[in-house]
This record gives C-alpha cells, structure tokens and sequence, in this order.
C-alpha cells in the first residue's frame, strides 16, 4: 500500500480525474447490490405465490435500469482511470529521460544500458498498473467488500454476516505473510531482467567481436545461464504469488460452509426468509472476485513498489557537473588559457593530469600529441565538462568554463572523436543534426571541407544514402568525415578533433588540415593525434606523457628539441616513406 504513499504527489496533481473515476466506481460498486435484494423479494413472491405480471415487470425494468446505469459508470471509471495511468507513465518517462539527459560521465560509467533501458521500459510499466489496476482494484474491491458487508446486515441478518466473514482475517494474516517475500522476489526479477537486457544489448554491439573471436558458444551458453536463472526467479515469483489464491479458496469455502449449515437453520427458526437465504448466498458469491483481486492487488502494488524504489534510486544521484540556468548565454572567440594543477577520475584516486598550463590566442591552433594513455583525451573531457572536479581552472574568451550556462557553451563546441555515433538514418541528416532545418547547401559546404562531398557523390542516393545503425555502411574514413561535417556545420567556437583523422589517408588527412585553416581562421582549433601531420602547422603544439606537459612549442622548434616529438616525427616519416614506396606513390 506504501506506493500510493509515494504516488501521492500524481493523485494530488490530477485528483479531479481520479475522483471522476472512483466516484464512477463507487457507483457501479452500488448498483451490483440491489440485484442480490430484488432476487430475495422475488423468490419470497414465488414462493408466497404471490408473483405477478405486473410485479414481474416493474421487476425487470429496475434490473434493467440498474444495468444501463452500471454499463455508464463502468466505462467511466475506466476511461478516467486508464487516462490517469497514461498521464503517470508519461510524466516519469519524461522525468526519467530529461534525467538521463542531465547527468554526467561518471553516471554513465556506474550504471550499463540495459539496466537504463530496463529502468525506462519494464519499471515504468509495472508503475503504471499501480495508477489503473492497482487503483481499480484496491478500490474496487475495498468499496464492494464494505458495500456487501452492509447489504448482508441491512437486507439479511448480522449474525449470520458476522460468522459468514468470521473466516476474512485469516485472509489478511496471509497476505501480510505473502507481501514482504513477493517484494523481494519481485526485486530480485527486475535486478535480473536488467542484467539479462544488459547482456543481450552488448553482445548484439559486439557481436562482430563475438563471431571473429569464436566466441558465440559461450555467450550463447552464458545468456541460457541467465535466462535460466531469471526462469528459477520467476519461478520464485509465482510460488509466492500463487499463494495467494488457494488461500482465499479456502476461506472462501469455509464461509460458504458455516452459511449453509447457519443459515439452513436461521430459516428453519424462521429468523430469516428463503428469500433472504437467496440473497445472502448471492452477497457472498460476490465477495469472491473482490478476495481474489485483493491477491492480484498486491502482486500489482509491490511489482510497482519495487520498480518505484528502483526509479527513484536512479533518479537521486546528482550530476556532480553544476548548470548554472543564469549562467552566461553568450559566447564569443577569444583566448583559451587552461591551468590544471591536478585532476584524477572519481571513484580512483591516480593522478591522471599535473601541472597543466596552456595559453592559447584567439583563433589559435592547438595540437596534442604524445603516447597512449598520456592523457590528452581526459584534458579535452575537462574541456567539454564532462568533469568539474579538477584542482585549477580553464577560461575561454575571458570567462571560467563554469561560468557559462551548460547547454550554451557545450552547443559552442565541436567535438569529434575516434569513434563517432552516427544515426541510423541519411548522410545529410546526420550532418544537419543540431538543426535539422538548416539548408542543403550548407550541408554541402562543409561536406566538402570534411573532403567528403565527392565520397557522397559516388553513393547511390548521394546526401539521401541511408547510412544504418551507427553508420555500418559506411568506412570507418568516411564515419570520421561525416562527424567532422556535422562538427563544422555549427560553426563551433572551440572545434576539438580528437584523434578524429586517424582513420583517414595522409592525402585526405592533408585536404581537410588546409580547408580548416583557410575556414577558422578566426576561431579555436585543437587537433589530438598520434600522427604528428596532423598538428604540423598548428600555432602551439604540446606532447603529454604520464599527464603531464614534456615539450612544447611549434614544429620547427619541438623538432631541434630532439626529444620526444622528433624522434615519433623521424619514425613516422621514416615509415610513410617506405610505405610510399611499397606502394608505388612516390
Ligand atoms: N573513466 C576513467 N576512469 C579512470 N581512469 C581513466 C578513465 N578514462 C581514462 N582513464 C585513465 O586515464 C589515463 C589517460 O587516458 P586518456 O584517454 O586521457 O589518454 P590519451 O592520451 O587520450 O590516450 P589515447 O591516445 O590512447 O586516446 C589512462 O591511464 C587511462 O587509463
């Protein structure tokens, strides 16, 4: 019962539908105890022989008329009733999605896909039931369970309602048995549906991964250990659930029992009519489908309960990224300047960048090499605030990162990386992604300063060619090109390409290096990459090793240095050299 305490909040909001929707409840509730009544009378008239024409059809115009009524209040409570559940479901999966949208990289990092995705499907639905079935049939039940009750004393006898219900109690000691242990198995089936989603979703990411390696066996055999394990939990599921039922059988027939052999008596004494007898039997028969749906009430009430905890529990962690809604809006070019003393990644304490200090003038070129893992990718994280909680700051355009609002600045950025997501749907609306509406001609522009216009040319429906899930049909060059256009097309203050070019050829690489210097010249640029031709001619270039800044300068410069950047340059010169021979392009 507790998930009405916590759905409290939505009743109140929208307590003129549901109060439509239970009052129409209500009286469909009370029209089902008059027909029990009328058929007493009319057995006390037949068996007066006192029945007549007329009496039989007053008779059957009220039955009628009492039908016609429920069938209204029938299909009022249950259009309000199921509008409320809609309303309920859409209000958090919007709640849950704008949440999603809000949080952070270490969210992301701490809980898996299908564990979101089973939060957004299967627990807003079982929270949903609360809002119809659950409602419907908490009051449902309560209001003709009190109505019969009354009906019994009114029209037949107390005493003989009072043993008739004497067994009911032993019903509530049972459920309140049953409910804590189909909570926990509830909770126990949810944490494994999510597991079970989560498995499924990866192994369908990297099924190419799975095929190549032979590994389809075993991921086979572990989802069947999965599955299995969720058919012992459902199992355990239903064991309690289905407790339920045999248990109102049995105090059912035990009511039954003590009415037959009380009541046959009450009318030998004369203490109440056959006809009374009539109703009472048909009273109790209608305290059957309540008791059982008092068993499927509280199957509804804790699936939701538990699906709600597990929501909230979602809902409660906290971006640790703090949006300013004032924060400044506006945001120009200007100076770049980037001073981290310290950063490490929540939940691990190694220092991952020290002593970061970078200046870099308006519309500069900034290029970032150095090994694996030294830490350039995380700088560029700080930059497009995935993270705040670094020792130091970062200004850009004479104001601290943090000072803009989120949403503004981040919509200033160009942010390409090695792996891009691409959507599944054409080339030209994948470019025009953050403005759908933007014209072809400018989806072509920058097309062709990612040198891609001609790739797209070749294609059967040129800037129409549907790409697939994540861009399959397309190269892994060509994925890079496309995320490159859809970066320029905003024409972002601080473009970063993050070991962006990687898998395109030195040729192409070269075309888009000069069509983005001719095109900003006047905005940010940082290029991250492990091949040096890539931030040959940038204004400032940095090499990072262990997370922290070894060498800087500008080619020429860092080259006489003899450390570090020369001798990858030699290297890599060195082997495009060969490579060009060996393939006949020199
Ligand atoms: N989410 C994370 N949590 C903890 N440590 C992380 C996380 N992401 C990266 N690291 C660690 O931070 C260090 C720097 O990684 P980073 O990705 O910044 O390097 P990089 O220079 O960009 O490397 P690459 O050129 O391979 O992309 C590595 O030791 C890596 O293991």
């Amino acid at each position: 019962m507790s998930i009405f305490i916590k759905l409290k909040w939505f009743f109140k909001e929208n307590w003129r539908m549901y109060s439509i929707g239970i009052l129409m409840l209500f009286l469909t509730d009370l029209s089902r105890v008059i027909p029990p009544y009328m058929i007493g009378l009319f057995t006390n008239k037949v068996v007066d022989h006192k029945l007549t024409w007329s009496y039989l059809m007053i008779f059957l115009a009220i039955l009628l008329l009492i039908f016609l009524l429920s069938y209204f209040c029938r299909y009022g409570w249950n259009t309000h009733i199921v509008k409320g559940a809609a309303l309920l479901e859409r209000t958090l999966r919007k709640r849950l999605y704008d949440h999603y949208m809000e949080m952070d990289a270490p969210f992301y990092q701490k809980y898996r896909t299908g564990d979101l995705m089973s939060h957004a499907s299967n627990d807003l639905s079982s929270i949903q039931r609360v809002a119809s079935g659950g409602i419907l049939m908490a009051f449902d039940s309560t209001a003709n369970i009190i109505l019969v009750v009354i009906s019994m004393i009114l029209f037949v006898d107390w005493r003989l309602t009072l043993i008739a219900i004497f067994p009911l109690p032993f019903l509530a000691i049972g459920v309140s048995w049953i409910m804590p242990r189909l909570r926990r198995a509830f909770t126990a089936y949810q944490e494994g549906f999510s597991k079970m989603s989560d498995h499924a979703q990866e192994s369908f990411l990297g099924m190419k991964v799975i095929k190549t390696l032979g590994q389809s066996e075993e991921d086979i055999q572990a989802f069947d250990q999965q599955t299995d394990q969720q058919v012992k939990i459902n199992a355990q599921v239903a064991r309690v659930d289905s407790l339920f039922d045999p248990l109102a059988t049995v105090v059912m027939t035990f009511s039954y029992v003590l009415m037959i052999i009380l009541g046959g008596q009450f009318v030998l004494n004369k203490t109440i009519t056959i006809g009374q007898l009539v109703s009472f039997t048909a009273y109790l028969g209608q305290l059957v489908w309540p008791m059982f749906a008092l068993g499927q009430l509280f199957n509804v009430l804790e699936r939701g309960n538990a699906s709600y905890d597990r929501v909230m529990d979602l809902m409660s962690e906290e971006s640790s990224i703090h949006d300013d809604p004032n924060g400044l809006s506006e945001i120009g070019v200007g100076e770049l300047n980037i001073r981290v003393k310290s950063f490490n990644y929540p939940d691990d304490p190694k220092i991952i960048l020290k002593n970061i200090d970078i200046k870099l003038g308006e519309g500069q070129t900034l290029g970032l090499v150095g090994p694996v893992g030294s830490g350039k990718t995380t700088m560029l994280r700080l930059l497009l605030r995935e993270f705040d909680s670094y020792d130091g700051e970062i200004d850009f355009s004479g104001h601290d990162i943090r000072d803009y609002k989120l949403s503004s600045y981040l919509s200033a950025i160009g942010y390409v990386s090695q792996n891009n997501f691409l959507f599944s749907t054409n080339i030209a609306k994948n470019i025009a992604f953050s403005n759908p509406k933007i014209p072809r001609a400018e989806v072509e522009k920058v097309a062709k300063l990612a040198a891609l216009h001609d790739d797209i040319m070749q294609m059967p429906n040129q800037y129409d060619t549907e790409v697939g899930e994540n861009g399959i049909t397309l190269s892994g060059g060509q994925q890079q090109r496309v995320a490159i256009a859809r970066a320029l097309i905003v024409n972002p203050a601080i473009l970063i390409l993050d070991d962006a070019l990687s898998a395109v050829d030195a040729r192409t690489e070269k075309e888009i290096l000069n069509a983005l210097k001719g095109q900003r010249q006047d905005q940010t640029t940082i290029i991250s990459a492990s091949r040096i031709s890539s931030v040959i001619n940038a204004d400032q270039i940095l090499v990072f090793k262990n997370g922290k800044i070894i060498e800087r300068g500008q080619h020429e410069n860092l080259v006489a240095q003899d450390g570090y950047y020369a001798k990858t340059f030699h290297e890599q010169e060195l082997a495009s050299h060969y490579e060009a021979k060996l393939t006949g392009g020199e």
